[in-house]
């Protein structure tokens, strides 16, 4: 049911036009057959009339056909385009914890395969559709044939149904447990595309990972899909069974229980004979809507939503970044909850307060694990504290200020991703300032803007976090955010970025933070906070 709600919700005026025209097309199919019946039986007060009758019932026929698949598959594109849309929204507008909480291959799994898996199903309507249409005109064909027949056959679809969807319920469950299957699949797939380095170069890692990670998920996955389909074959050969035995019952038995004239019992067989392709699509189609209902399901269990769309976030408010005086968090606290080896872990950061004013710099330093990055995504209003409050000079941060908020910074992580394009950059007046900053990054003999594209982002590590500053830069904005960003960097372009670039964003008046383990150059910083397990255990500020 939900994927017609998701069909009709894209395209209900282009479904219902599809509708009418099946609808005629059943209605003609019904009115082809009862001619051919009619005109096998000899009825003489119909002959001159059946020719003509032939020829526009199988005029309408071939036309309802055509329009009704033609809008079914605009339909069904419709509602594909707007469901990878709508994913990818969703995507954006959910909280960063809970992305991370799904992690990056059920993410992946669910834009490829369950959107896929909708699409299939979707790209099968239209067929679908006109062997529903042809199956119900011809029902409504043989109910006015014979009434107690007709009830018989009824009766007879009916148990042929149940039993298949009982196979069909079991299948289904296999499909679910191949689809929990591609969660470990896709996992195994980015260990093996980000890890393809130490593959290469320890063969034995390389043969473990193949044949004992690999293999078994890919092999459970392969079982569990094929009792699926195999089950769903079982079925189908069932409901084949079935129909044949219904076929039988109308030749042999029923006529002489019910008393049916060679008419009716022609007619009858004529259509049910007719009715098996159409009945054949409709038992092939049951498969591929289960697989799709399947992926609905996944989609549905990862918070996400093909069907209801958020209110989405870059409609209403007004992005526009203030320049602020003063930022404040006060007391805030955010714990992280996960299982190891069924043993609860937590790490809590804080409960901690910190000020910055317009043109400070402020470093964050601590060991590994001590909370700096997770602390970066509270300051940039990436992660929403599970306490405390944030005030942006005398406004405090409500839930719904956070999109708001975050468009303030400006932000190069150590796990930052870099665009070959400016995005959303396309003022005129912007764009003319990269060269300067290519300059000053010593980039320009590597990189040129063409368009807003860069000519090439296949740099050294180092350069690619050159290219990110630059980025930030463009982007203007009132707070800044590094990152570890001086770890790739060379001796003279470390000392370029502490002792030139961040005095002179400080000058424009920018709020900067800066995560850092270089010692030596604490000494530029206005504030010092430094944690460890968390917790903020040394907070040095230099007009102190
Ligand atoms: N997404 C996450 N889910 C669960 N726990 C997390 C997550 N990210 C970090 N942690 C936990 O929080 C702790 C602090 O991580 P964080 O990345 O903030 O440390 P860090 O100080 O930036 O470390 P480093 O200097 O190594 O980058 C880690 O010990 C880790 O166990």
């Amino acid at each position: 049911m939900k994927l017609f709600r998701i069909l009709l919700q894209a395209a209900w005026p282009t479904v219902a036009g599809a509708a009418f025209a099946g609808l005629l097309n059943g209605g003609s199919t019904a009115g082809l057959i009862a001619l051919i019946n009619a005109t096998l039986q000899g009825t003489p007060s119909l002959q001159p009339l059946l020719p003509w009758g032939f020829i526009v019932l199988g005029g309408l026929l071939l036309l309802t056909h055509f329009a009704s698949q033609v809008l079914l598959v605009r339909a069904a594109q419709q509602a594909v385009y707007e469901m990878r849309l709508l994913l990818g929204r969703q995507i954006l507008a959910s909280p960063l914890r809970q992305l991370e909480a799904i992690g990056q291959p059920q993410l992946l799994a669910t834009l490829t395969e369950d959107v896929d898996a909708v699409a299939r199903s979707f790209s099968v309507l239209p067929n679908l559709f006109n062997a529903v249409a042809i199956v119900c005109g011809c029902l409504i064909y043989m109910g006015w044939l014979s009434p107690p027949l007709f009830f018989a056959l009824v009766a007879l679809i009916g148990i042929g149904a149940g039993s298949y969807m009982v196979l069909a319920g079991k299948a289904r469950q296999f499909l679910e447990q191949a689809r929990s299957e591609q969660d470990r699949l896709f996992q195994h797939f980015r260990s093996l595309t980000e890890g393809v380095k130490e593959l290469k170069l320890n063969r034995r890692r390389r043969l473990a990972f193949l044949h004992q990670e690999l293999e078994p998920t890919a092999q459970q996955t392969r079982q569990q899909n094929q009792l699926g389909y195999m089950v769903f074959a079982i079925a189908a050969s069932w409901g084949q069974l079935l129909l044949f035995v219904t076929i039988g019952f109308f030749l042999f038995t029923l006529p002489h229980l019910l008393g049916a004239t060679p008419t009716v019992l022609s007619g009858y067989v004529l259509t049910i004979i007719y009715l098996m392709l159409p009945m054949q699509q409709v038992i092939d189609a049951i498969p591929i809507f289960s697989r799709a209902s399947v992926a609905l399901k996944k989609v549905e269990s990862l918070q996400l939503s093909l069907e209801e769309p958020q209110q989405d976030p870059d409609a209403s408010a007004d992005f526009m970044p203030l320049s602020w005086q003063r930022l404040r968090l006060e007391n805030i606290r955010h714990q992280y909850r996960g299982t190891h080896e069924d043993e609860p872990v937590t790490f809590t950061l804080g409960p901690l307060s910190l000020k910055a004013e317009a043109g400070e710099l402020i470093f964050i330093v601590g060991g590994n694990g001590s909370g700096k990055s997770t602390l970066a995504k509270i300051i940039t209003g990436l992660y929403v504290p599970d306490q405390g409050e944030i005030w942006v000079d005398d406004h405090c941060l409500t839930p719904n200020d956070y999109e708001w908020y975050r468009q303030h910074f400006s932000a190069v992580f150590s796990d930052f991703y870099l665009f070959d394009r400016l995005l959303g950059l396309d003022s005129p007046d912007r764009l003319a300032v990269v060269p300067y900053y290519l300059d000053k990054l010593r980039l320009s003999h590597k990189v040129r803007l063409e368009g807003n594209r860069f000519s090439t982002t296949s740099l050294s590590q180092g350069e690619r976090k050159r290219l990110g500053l630059l980025m930030a830069y463009l982007d203007d904005r009132p707070a800044y955010l590094f990152d570890e960003w001086a770890a790739d960097q060379d001796p003279v372009f470390r000392d370029i970025f502490y002792r030139q670039l961040l005095p002179e964003l400080k000058a424009q008046g920018k709020t900067v933070f800066v995560i850092s383990h270089d010692d030596r150059y604490f000494d530029v910083a206005d504030q010092l906070l430094k944690l460890d397990y968390g917790q903020l255990v040394q907070h040095t500020c230099r007009n102190q």
